[in-house]
């Protein structure tokens, strides 16, 4: 999968330009994009994206996706498939670690709403001056990211941006706000952002693994309890995701816009 990514990413412009998002269609929209212009003054996005719309499989298109990469089409499938299993398993034993019925967050969940996004970060002569990718907690239930032996991942703990390792055959797991809500806040989304550097390119490929727009996302009731009163309010996710790109992220958790109050 990296290796389709970075053969696309090292092709002519002429020929990623051909698949690149339709803008008209907004932020979400598919294919070829990069940020590296600022939409406002204050920080710099220094990124190259290719997004996949990938799952259900009514949303998948690869005629969208490259054609000039040997394999990528099918090397893009097969990843997705196996990506949902692995999200799936990891959903199950988080359900299981909480005495809830296994399936009760996928259920939660409901039909997966799966995008895989690379990330190519190329290197950045001002890198104080630029972010990779701005500080965010993703939206959906869980994301796994791989990436190459670069760096440039940063998790915030505790008030400190701390540096991810690279692990290049690892693959990192990301929480994301769905599942929070619906633990309750016992397992925390995490709050991240990429940087770059002078020297390296730097390759990821995210895949999120969302619900639907119209799915309706609550709090197990189980995991309500004196001790533990409900955190977040209700939210439909379509409404969550419009919230998010009408403010931004602002290094601030989208989260917290649901909290009630205690
Ligand atoms: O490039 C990375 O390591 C992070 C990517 C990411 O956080 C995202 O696409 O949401
Ligand atoms: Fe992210």
């Amino acid at each position: 999968m990296r290796g389709a990514g970075l053969a696309f990413f090292r092709s002519p412009m002429e020929e990623k330009l051909r698949f690149a998002c339709d803008p008209a269609r907004g932020a979400a929209a598919e294919g070829y994009g990069s940020r590296m212009l600022a939409n406002d003054d204050s920080v710099l996005d220094w990124r190259d994206y290719f997004d996949h719309h990938t799952l259900p499989e009514s949303r998948r298109d690869p005629t969208r996706w490259p054609d000039f990469v040997p394999g990528y089409r099918d090397t893009v499938v097969k990843y997705s498939n196996n990506m949902k299993d692995l999200a799936q398993k990891l959903l199950r034993i988080i359900s299981e670690s909480l005495n809830l019925p296994p399936s009760y967050i996928e259920e939660a969940v409901g039909e997966v709403y799966q995008n895989i996004t690379i990330s190519y970060y190329s290197p950045c002569p001002q890198p104080d001056l630029a972010l990779g990718l701005q500080s965010h907690s993703d939206m959906g239930a869980i994301t796994l990211l791989i990436q190459d032996d670069v760096g440039g991942l940063e998790v915030l703990k505790d008030g400190m941006w701390l540096p991810v390792s690279p692990l290049p055959d690892g693959i990192l797991v990301i929480l994301a706000d769905q599942t929070e809500i619906i633990t309750n806040g016992r397992y925390k989304s995490a709050v991240h952002r990429a940087i770059v550097n002078t020297d390296h390119a730097r390759l990821s490929v995210a895949t999120f693994y969302d619900p639907s727009k119209s799915q309706k996302i609550w709090t197990a009731p189980q995991l309500v309890c004196k001790e533990h009163p409900q955190k977040y309010q209700d939210v439909i996710y379509g409404d969550y995701v419009s919230s998010w790109y009408s403010k931004g992220p602002e290094g601030k958790r989208n989260i917290d816009a649901l909290l009630i109050e205690q």
